[in-house]
């Protein structure tokens, strides 16, 4: 248990997907899952176990930016002895050919955030993911069909659609080859690599900041069933 988990030790299981969403937890619990049951919902942070295709896997969510997904992944990695996280996030489209709905394989993170400051660098840190959880997700989205852009994804502090510094903020970005911007995609590939575990984000582009188009209220839970059963897919070839 930490101040954050209410689960025991065994509660949780080797590879974690990981929401920012605590309802997306439950989707996943009870739509894809096997037996799941909840292990946690501290702060209504929702967390389950269950099976998938016979093998357990956790869902947990991890509330919103870099420093909420900092702490849950910490402990997972740390007190929970987990050996992989999935992301299963929703980001803003910052390319004109991230369609809405498209996947987004987080190969890196740049970020606007002083996460890295805490590892007394003399430079940048440019972390990246795990190569066989890329590697198996781009085999499982080609097997299925689903559309799916793999590269660099910016990870701000600040919301894609509204913040001080105008509703450009991201061009710069998008110049560099960001493919998307979410919140939490540095702090938890910063926090695998310190604590010497894997990571990997499968985001799922729902408002386009180039053309503005968005997913409709009513289309939002099923276009986040292919990242999400990428997410297993993957996650159970590991186990
Ligand atoms: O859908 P989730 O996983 O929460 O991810 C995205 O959605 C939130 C903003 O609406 C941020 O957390 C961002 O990264
Ligand atoms: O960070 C995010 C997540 C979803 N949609 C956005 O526009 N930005």
């Amino acid at each position: 248990m930490t101040p954050h988990n209410r689960a025991k030790k065994g509660d949780i299981a080797k590879i974690v997907l990981a929401p920012g969403d605590p309802l997306r937890a439950k989707l996943v619990a009870e739509k894809f899952l096997d037996q799941s049951r909840l292990v946690t919902d501290v702060r209504n942070v929702l967390g389950y176990t269950g099976l998938y295709k016979g093998k357990e896997v956790s869902v947990l969510s991890t509330g919103m930016g870099g420093p909420s997904i900092g702490i849950y992944s910490y402990e997972l990695y740390n007190e929970y002895e987990v050996e992989a996280i999935i992301r299963i996030g929703t980001c803003g489209g910052l390319q004109s050919e991230v369609g809405v709905g498209d996947l987004v394989f987080a190969m890196t993170a740049s970020t606007d955030s002083a996460w890295a400051h805490q590892y007394n660098l003399k430079g940048t840190l440019s972390p990246c993911c795990d190569s066989s959880l890329l590697l198996s997700s781009i085999q499982t989205a080609q097997d299925r069909g689903f559309t799916f852009h793999a590269g660099m994804v910016f990870s701000s502090d600040l919301f894609s659609s509204y913040n001080a510094l105008g509703e450009d903020s991201w061009r710069q970005w998008a110049r560099l080859g960001a493919l998307a911007q979410d919140m939490e995609t540095y702090a938890l590939y910063s926090t695998a690599a310190w604590s010497k575990k894997k990571a990997f984000s499968i985001l799922t582009m729902t408002d386009s900041c180039v053309s503005k188009e968005g997913l409709a209220d009513t289309q939002r839970i099923p276009a986040l069933y292919p990242m999400i059963e990428t997410a297993l897919e993957t996650a159970w070839g590991m186990l």
